[in-house]
C-alpha cells in the first residue's frame, strides 16, 4: 500500500481514479539532454517521476508551468507522460494520477492535446484559457471553448486560471462555477493566488467532486482553511516532503506548526515564483544533483543571481531533508 498526503492508502497497481484525491499534485519539471543534443532526458524524467512519488505526493502533472510545455513539440509532450506514467506504474503507483498540461491557442488543438494526453497514459486535463487574442476573446467565448474541449476530451479536465500567464486573462469565480457543471470538467487550479475565489468556488461546489486546488505551495494552509482540496504547485519538485508536510500538520489539527511549516515553504516559494521554472532547476541541481538547463532561449542564471536563487531554497531544503531521515 502506498501513502498519500491526505494520510489514505492505495492500492498499488490500481487505476487513478476520474475525481482526483484531496492532496498535493506536482508539476514537473521538463529534463533535457545536455548541449546541442537537447533532446528529452528519459533517465531523469523517470527517476524524479519516482522520487515525488517515494516521497508520497498525490499526483504529477506533466506540462505545467514548470514543464515547459511551450519548449516542447506534441511527440515529445507525449513522451514526457508516457515515460511519468511509465516511471509511477513499474514501482507500484499504478493509482497516482498523472493529469496533463494541454493549453493551446485553439480549441482544434486544445482537444488534440487532450487526446494525446488521454492515449498517453494521462487521466485528467489541465487546461489554460487561451488568450493570445485576448482582446477578441470575450468570457462567452471563453466557456464555449472550455465546454467544447470538454465536450470532445476523452480524460477529465481541470480549469487552470493564471493570468500572469495569460495576458492578465483571469476568470472569476462566477465563471468557473458555471463551467464546473459540466459533467467532464472536475477542478481548477488557482494561480491567480485569490483566495477569497478560492473560497466562493470550494464552497459553491461542495458535495459535487468538483476540485479546487491552490495553485501555489505559498498559500497552501489558506486553501485547507477555505475549504480547498490542496495544491498544485511546483515548488513541490524541490522539497515534496515540506510541502506535504504543511497540509498534514494542518489536517491533524496542529494549526501552529502548520502556519510555522508554511512560512518556511512559502519563503522557498518566493524564490521559485520570482525565478519560476528555472529556479526550480537551479535548486534541484544545487540541492539533488539534477536538473540541467531550461530549454533556450530560457537561461540558468549566472553569478550573485545563481547564488541567491540557490540561497533562496536553503532553509527550505534543510526541512526536506529533516522529513527525509
Ligand atoms: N507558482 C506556480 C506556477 C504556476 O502555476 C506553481 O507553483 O506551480
Amino acid at each position: 500500500m502506498a501513502p498519500s498526503a491526505n494520510g489514505t492508502t492505495a492500492p498499488s497497481g490500481s487505476s487513478p481514479p476520474s475525481t482526483l484525491a484531496p492532496g498535493f499534485y506536482v508539476p514537473t519539471v521538463a529534463f533535457f539532454t545536455p548541449g546541442d543534443d537537447d533532446t528529452i532526458d528519459e533517465a531523469t524524467t523517470t527517476s524524479h517521476a519516482i522520487r515525488l512519488a517515494q516521497a508520497g505526493v498525490t499526483g504529477l502533472v506533466t506540462h505545467g508551468s514548470n514543464g515547459e510545455a511551450v519548449h516542447l513539440d506534441h511527440e515529445e509532450r507525449i513522451r514526457v507522460t508516457r515515460l511519468t506514467r511509465a516511471a509511477l506504474d513499474a514501482h507500484g503507483y499504478g493509482h497516482v494520477p498523472v493529469i496533463v498540461g494541454c493549453g493551446a491557442q485553439s480549441t482544434r488543438e486544445t482537444i488534440q492535446l487532450c487526446r494525446e494526453a488521454g492515449a498517453a497514459g494521462g487521466s485528467h486535463a489541465l487546461v489554460l484559457p487561451p488568450a493570445y487574442y485576448g482582446s477578441l476573446l470575450t468570457p462567452a467565448l471563453i466557456a464555449s471553448h472550455f465546454r467544447a474541449v470538454a465536450d470532445a476530451s476523452p480524460v477529465p479536465i481541470l480549469i487552470y486560471n493564471f493570468p500572469a500567464a495569460c495576458g492578465g486573462l483571469d476568470l472569476s469565480s462566477d465563471a468557473i462555477l458555471a463551467l464546473a457543471r459540466h459533467p467532464n470538467i472536475v477542478g481548477v487550479k488557482l494561480t491567480c493566488g485569490n483566495t477569497g475565489k478560492l473560497a466562493r468556488v470550494a464552497a459553491g461546489t461542495a458535495g459535487t467532486g468538483f476540485r479546487t486546488f491552490g495553485g501555489s505551495a505559498d498559500f497552501t494552509v489558506q486553501t485547507l482553511a477555505v475549504g480547498g482540496h490542496g495544491i498544485i504547485g511546483g515548488l513541490a519538485n524541490v522539497a515534496p516532503r515540506a510541502c506535504l508536510e504543511v497540509m498534514r500538520l494542518w489536517e491533524a489539527g496542529q494549526h501552529e506548526k502548520a502556519r510555522a511549516a508554511q512560512a518556511v515553504v512559502a519563503r522557498g516559494d518566493w524564490t521559485a515564483i520570482q525565478g519560476g521554472f528555472v529556479s526550480v532547476k537551479v535548486g534541484l541541481q544545487k540541492y539533488f544533483g539534477y536538473g540541467g538547463e531550461p530549454r533556450k532561449p530560457c537561461a540558468l542564471p549566472e553569478g550573485g543571481k545563481l547564488t541567491a536563487q540557490e540561497e533562496g531554497f536553503a532553509e527550505l531544503v534543510d526541512l526536506e531533508k529533516s522529513l527525509s531521515s
